[in-house]
């Protein structure tokens, strides 16, 4: 019996803490990809609620709701099935049961999922699930968007915010798809940029806590760095 205690004590000694780690800021910051790189490097779980936004954009414009009517929106909001999976090293997503991966990153899903994860009765489904992903994370999590720090998790550990200037953001997107047009790219950054700030409900925001990080000069080495050692003062100093 003593010895289990004992035993219990001294992993409870070795075992770091499970940190929560809110990570948000506009498109192209470089969220996903630190992300990823952090949660794997310090054994987390990881979240892109960005991924759960564009699932039920998907799922709508797949069942025939007009996403351009918010009412439309919110009556379906309940409806389709998400589950995210959430090792960094092969994040999942699936509606309803099947791989959603894929076809929620084409144009059309991205051109219309701010209009869609402004309608409340979405956010309110979607933070539910959020949550419930991040507390069932027992030894930590990552979660990267755009309300993380502000209103999914506010009580999170650490909550950083990206930024880089919208020319260095079109450019690494413009890097991964050959033969695309910077400028149409970096118009469309700021585009979903503004409706995601602007919405009403829980708009892209920085929280006050937050430590903003530009990246526009860095390395994404250099930004994982930044965030693992962000993450590391935050754990020896509770
Ligand atoms: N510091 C960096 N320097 C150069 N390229 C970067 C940097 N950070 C990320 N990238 C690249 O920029 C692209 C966008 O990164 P990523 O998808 O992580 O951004 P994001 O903030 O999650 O975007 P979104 O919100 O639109 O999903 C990727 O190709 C990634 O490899
Ligand atoms: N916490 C979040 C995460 C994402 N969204 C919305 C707004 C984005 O334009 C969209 C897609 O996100 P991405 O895959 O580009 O990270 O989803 C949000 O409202 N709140």
């Amino acid at each position: 019996m003593s010895t289990t205690v004992e035993t219990v004590s001294a992993a409870a000694r070795t075992a770091p803490a499970a940190v929560i780690v809110a990570i948000d800021g506009p498109s192209g910051t470089g969220k996903s990809s630190t992300s990823k790189a952090v949660a794997a490097q310090l054994g987390l779980s990881y979240l892109d609620t960005g991924a759960q936004y564009r699932a039920i954009t998907w799922w709508m414009l797949n069942n025939g709701v007009d996403v351009s009517d918010p009412s439309e929106i919110a009556t379906a909001a309940a409806k389709p099935v998400i589950v995210s999976g959430t090792d960094p090293a092969g994040p999942t997503i699936t509606v309803d049961g099947e791989d959603a991966s894929g076809p929620i990153r084409t144009q059309e899903v991205t051109s219309k999922v701010s209009a869609v994860s402004a309608v409340p009765e979405v956010r309110t489904r979607i933070t539910a699930l959020q949550r419930s992903i991040a507390a069932a994370a027992g030894g930590g999590i990552v979660v990267e968007g755009r309300d993380i720090g502000t209103t999914v998790l506010p009580d999170a550990d650490i909550k950083i915010f990206l930024t880089a200037s919208p020319e260095a953001r079109a450019a690494r997107r413009s890097g991964e798809v050959k033969g695309s047009d910077l400028t149409a790219t970096r118009e469309a950054l700021i585009k979903r940029d503004a409706a995601d700030s602007g919405r009403t409900t829980s708009p892209l925001a920085k929280a006050a806590d937050a430590v903003e990080v530009d990246t526009t000069e860095l390395t994404l080495s250099q930004v994982i760095e930044c965030v693992v050692t962000l993450v590391g003062e935050k754990r020896v100093a509770t």
